[in-house]
């Protein structure tokens, strides 16, 4: 069995974070392991508050994990403060994991702050480094390149200064753009194009979570790293594709839009 890990914050209503990447790993064949660093109160809408789990209990999380059972692929998500930050990255020094998939997740679509902004320093210089591959959308990568974004063009700069801060690769999401949603991919050496037509919803609530651990599984399903963005872009936009109405607010995606029943599968559950 190939297995993944995420290390993000909880989302009690079930969009984004943990439970949309365990749904994601599910989907994806690849038994899913979780480190907790945050409780969010949250649904659709808002977030109402957060709880920071103790550093203690965060690490101890990683190691009992690591000790036991092989780990494929880590993906990480909400990590909330830079003492948070610095001890995820101290222990995945620790176990050397082969591939990890860093989301920076900074702020929540209804605008809550998911990550400290004095965290944003020790997320560059402490686990910029450790990634495979850096998963940042617009809003995060113009903070990480301290530059604005604006278009297509804008991209590509943007991925070279996020590149140059030691991760091995970027991917950059165009998802905050106007027009269609096309992801930019940088290794260094090559750029990429990973296109998607932009789908006319407002149920949108988990998709850069979902786009990471499908990232993550299809790294520890041994893919290479290009077809396991192209494979998770299919993923997710079909996930947006047939997005479920569930809440007032930004609805989730549906990670199981492939299953049979017509039912699940219109979003209409
Ligand atoms: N309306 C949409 N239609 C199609 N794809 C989208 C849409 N919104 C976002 N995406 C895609 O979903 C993925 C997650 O991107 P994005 O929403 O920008 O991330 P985040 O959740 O971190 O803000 C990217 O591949 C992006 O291109
Ligand atoms: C616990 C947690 N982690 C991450 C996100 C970001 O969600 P999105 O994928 O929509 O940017 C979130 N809203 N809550």
């Amino acid at each position: 069995m190939r297995t993944a890990l995420t290390i993000a914050g909880s989302d009690s209503g079930g969009g984004a974070g943990i439970q949309a990447d365990l749904k994601t790993f599910s989907a994806h064949h690849v038994f899913g392991m979780s480190v907790i660093t945050a409780i969010t109160a949250q649904n659709t809408v808002e977030v109402r508050s957060v709880q920071n789990i103790d550093l203690t209990i965060i690490r101890d999380q990683i190691a009992a994990v690591f000790e036991d059972i092989e780990v494929h692929a880590v993906k990480i998500g909400m990590l909330s403060t830079p003492e948070i930050v610095e001890t995820v990255a101290l222990n995945l020094e620790r176990y050397q994991p082969s591939h990890i998939v860093l989301d920076p997740v900074m702020i929540s679509k209804g605008g809550h702050h998911l990550l400290e902004e004095n965290a944003v320093q020790k997320l560059i210089s402490d686990l910029i480094p450790l990634a495979t591959i850096i998963t940042p959308n617009i809003p995060e990568a113009e903070v990480l390149a301290s530059m604005e974004i604006h278009n297509e063009e804008d991209m590509y700069e943007a991925s070279k200064i996020i590149h140059n801060k030691g991760a091995s690769s970027v991917l950059l999401k165009g998802g905050h753009l106007e027009g269609d949603a096309n992801d930019l991919y940088f290794d260094g050496k090559d750029f990429s194009w990973f296109k998607g037509k932009r789908i006319p919803t407002k149920n949108v609530h988990g998709t850069g979570c979902t786009l990471s651990s499908a990232i993550a599984a299809n790294l520890a399903n041994e893919q290479n790293v290009i077809d396991a963005i192209a494979n998770a872009k299919e993923y997710i936009t079909n996930a947006i594709k047939f997005s479920l109405n569930i809440g007032h607010g930004h609805g989730p995606a549906n990670h199981f839009y492939n299953l049979t029943s017509t039912e699940h599968a219109k979003g209409s559950l």
